[in-house]
């Protein structure tokens, strides 16, 4: 479920009466997404997205999300800018919480993506970083490596409680990533979490990218590695797809050629792109209690893919 904060008819009316968007005739929660509440909308105008930002996201970051999204859509990219109301604004307050009214992409995310669909999204995450060479805006990254010690602090010996030794086995990988982080690669603006149910598309055609709520200044070839763990894996991480992982790649490179010390530095940013999932997820696996509406995602799941970058890393980005 993801709808956190009802709406009424009456205020979803008023709201849409700022807009030139036309009248209400329909408004549906979208079960899909953990996050925000989202809303399809329907009105004699069209149809749009109905986003009511929840506790993950900082009312002031919406700034920076939104300047993106307008940065990408009129370069072209397929992603989702927020409507401006008739004043020109985007953000808005809906029933108590910071809401945007946004543009509706088709498409579908893929569960089980194909190599085709695969090269695609790695074709459109390239594209995308390319557009984004000269968004001036920045964001430091609140899941970047810096981050990573006081997430494993914060979670302590309690990870063990999910799997024995994982406390240890995290703490090590730790050390190893930071101390070989290539701290010298250029920033740039990346989506940060472009797993396949944020990305839609109709057959082997990317229609969207979406959900740019973590967003910010980081290392292009980190997105890479975070696409690259999030599409070539099977949920649970036990299993490879060499198939998908090369065509991501592929897709990449053939949109722009990333420069070789981005290329070089790959496996230990999979490394560590496994590792600040598997942080979010074990956070979150301990605070969630098991009965809740939302689904904890595994963070073992993550354990299993670091162990694989660490084991076949080399190999894989050669
Ligand atoms: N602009 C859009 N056009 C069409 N559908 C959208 C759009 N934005 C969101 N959706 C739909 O709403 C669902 C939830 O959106 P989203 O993934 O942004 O949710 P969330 O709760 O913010 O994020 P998370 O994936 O982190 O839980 C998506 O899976 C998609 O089906
Ligand atoms: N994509 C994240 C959750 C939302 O950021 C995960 O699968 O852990």
């Amino acid at each position: 479920m993801a709808v956190y904060t009802q709406v009424s008819a009456e205020a979803l009316s008023d709201f849409l009466a700022k807009f030139d968007a036309g009248a209400l005739v329909s408004a549906k929660g979208i079960a899909e997404g953990v996050e925000n509440s989202n809303y399809l909308v329907d009105t004699t105008g069209g149809r749009f997205i109905l986003t009511l930002y929840e506790k993950r996201v900082a009312a002031d970051d919406l700034p920076y999300f939104m300047a993106l999204l307008d940065h990408l859509a009129a370069k072209g990219l397929p992603v989702p800018p927020a409507i401006k109301d008739r004043a020109g604004h985007e953000i808005h307050e809906l029933e108590g919480r910071p809401a945007c009214l946004i543009k509706f992409l088709p498409g579908v995310s893929v569960t089980t993506p194909t190599p085709a669909q695969a090269r695609a999204a790695g074709e459109a995450l390239s594209q995308m970083h390319w557009a984004l060479e000269d968004f001036l805006l920045d964001r430091p990254n609140s899941m970047g490596v810096d981050t990573w010690q006081a997430q494993l602090d914060r979670c302590g010996r309690d990870l063990d409680t999910i799997a024995p030794g994982l406390f240890d086995r995290v703490s090590r990988a730790l050390e190893r990533i930071i101390a070989q982080w290539p701290r010298h690669l250029p920033p740039s603006a990346i989506h940060a979490d472009l797993f396949p149910d944020n990305v839609l598309m109709l057959g082997d055609e990317v229609t969207g990218l979406i959900d740019f709520y973590f967003a910010c200044t980081d290392v292009r070839a980190f997105d890479l590695a975070v696409t690259h763990g999030a599409w070539a894996f099977d949920a649970s991480g036990h299993h490879y797809d060499a198939a998908i992982g090369n065509a991501l790649l592929q897709g990449y490179q053939r949109a722009n050629v990333l420069p070789s010390d981005e290329r070089a530095a790959l496996p230990i940013l999979a490394e560590g792109a496994a590792l600040r999932f598997l942080l979010s997820r074990a956070w979150d696996w301990l605070n969630t209690p098991a009965n809740a509406m939302v689904t904890r995602k595994d963070p073992l799941a993550y354990l299993r893919r670091l162990d694989f970058y660490a084991a076949n890393g080399d190999a894989l980005f050669a």
